[in-house]
């Protein structure tokens, strides 16, 4: 079992909200102490922990918590009710430069942060040299940092702050200052912190690169904890709720329907035609199509559609374009369908189930989202399905 370096247990941080800001000092001078606000939960009963070596991934919406989270954690505001117990030294680059003072030059706010971070003189003097050479200012770094630049501003503020050799990293979406070489260094550092075995907590809104870099993650959902776990389970999770939310409620289960015939259900079987739940990565399975048709009708064509769950069209078959002949009966049947390998990326899908006239054109029944179902992928890729392949170097394969 990993040492546990932070552990935040009952995190709540409650904000009152005011209508107008006349009514904050409506508040405060009321003899009668009446209430003029409402109160907000940015976070509500959060609890997790943090292990040493663990790069955790934050994943939420904007306003979800992240920031007020991450405050907590570093100390620049105070929790409403729980508690976090924290072992080691954190920095942050959290807030560029908040601990910076304008009228000092940057040598001297490099003392100054050090010393917050409760490094002596002497362990800052070691450091300096690196700091400065990282930050590459020039002979900026004697002035006062009010003439900086926003981007040299920037520069010195991340070196300081991944450069005093913290224990915990935290990481705001920030590695992106600077120009492509600047980045290139800052990732470079990120690596070298992280293959030092140091604990990193690190907010980006873009997912892959939460995949790229984090062990585990967790999920913020309105100031809840919403899932915390292996990066792909949480991401994925994520992923499917941001789709999900993205479409709109009434494109639920698009149906045409017929007195012709009826799609009954789909069963989702493995290669030995059991009954699963879900789908792992690069299975083998089948689907069951249960039917009846009810009036005599020349030729059927069957189809299956696979959606993702924003709407995206990933693979539509139907028997026309396989030559393959239904042949039905009156009454129920059923019709089987055998892929491979599903080479989708984690997440949920749904089934589209047709039953078509003989040119696939007049549906005779169409159900969309008839069913849905889950794949789980480890990170093997982006996008949405994985192409067969192999690398090769200087070489045709
Ligand atoms: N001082 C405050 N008073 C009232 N509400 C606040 C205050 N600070 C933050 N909030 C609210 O708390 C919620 C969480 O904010 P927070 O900044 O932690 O979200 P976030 O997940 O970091 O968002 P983003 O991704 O946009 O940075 C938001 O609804 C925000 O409006």
């Amino acid at each position: 079992m990993n040492e546990v370096v932070i552990s935040v247990k009952n995190l709540t941080k409650t904000y009152k909200i005011y209508d107008k800001p006349i009514d904050r000092l409506k508040e405060a001078i009321s003899p009668i102490k009446r209430s003029y606000s409402k109160e907000f939960n940015a976070l509500n009963d959060v609890s997790f922990d943090v292990c040493k070596g663990d790069i955790l991934g934050i994943l939420g919406k904007n306003g979800s918590g992240k920031s007020t989270l991450l405050k907590i954690i570093t100390g620049v505001l105070n929790a409403t009710a729980g508690d976090i117990i924290k072992k080691g030294k954190i920095s942050s680059i959290l807030e560029l430069g908040a601990g910076f003072n304008m009228e000092y030059t940057g040598i001297e706010n490099i003392f100054l942060n050090g010393t917050i971070l409760g490094y002596s003189d002497v362990e800052i003097k070691n450091k300096v040299n690196d700091i400065v050479n990282f930050a590459a200012i020039g002979d900026f770094i004697n002035q006062p940092v009010k003439t900086y630049s926003s981007g040299m501003f920037a520069r010195l503020a991340f070196s300081v702050a991944i450069n005093v050799d913290p224990d915990i990293l935290i990481v705001d979406e920030a590695l992106a200052v600077g120009d492509l070489d600047f980045q290139l260094k800052c990732m470079d550092k990120f690596n070298e912190l992280r293959d030092l075995g140091k604990t990193i907590l690190y907010v980006s809104h873009d997912i892959n690169s939460i995949k790229r870099y984090c062990n585990r993650c967790i999920w913020l959902r309105d100031g809840r904890l919403e899932s915390v776990g292996g990066t792909v389970t949480v991401c994925d999770k994520y992923l499917d709720y941001l789709k999900r939310k993205e479409i709109e409620e009434n494109s639920n289960g698009y149906v045409i329907s017929s007195d012709i015939g009826e799609i009954n259900n789909i069963e989702l079987l493995n290669s030995k035609y059991e009954k699963i739940q879900s789908i792992n990565f690069g299975e083998e399975i089948n689907i069951k199509l249960n039917f009846s048709i009810y009036k005599e009708i020349k030729n059927i064509v069957i189809g299956i559609a696979i959606m993702s769950i924003d709407n995206k069209y990933i693979c539509g078959l139907n028997t026309l374009l396989d030559n393959f002949d239904v042949e039905y009966k009156i009454g129920m049947n059923s019709i089987f369908l055998h892929y491979k390998n599903v080479n989708l990326l984690g997440g949920s899908y749904y089934f589209d189930a047709a039953i078509y006239e003989r040119n696939a054109q007049v549906p005779i029944e169409y159900r969309g989202k008839m069913k849905e179902f889950f794949v789980n992928t480890p990170y093997v890729g982006e996008g949405i399905f994985v192409l067969e392949h192999n690398w090769s170097m200087g070489r045709e394969v």
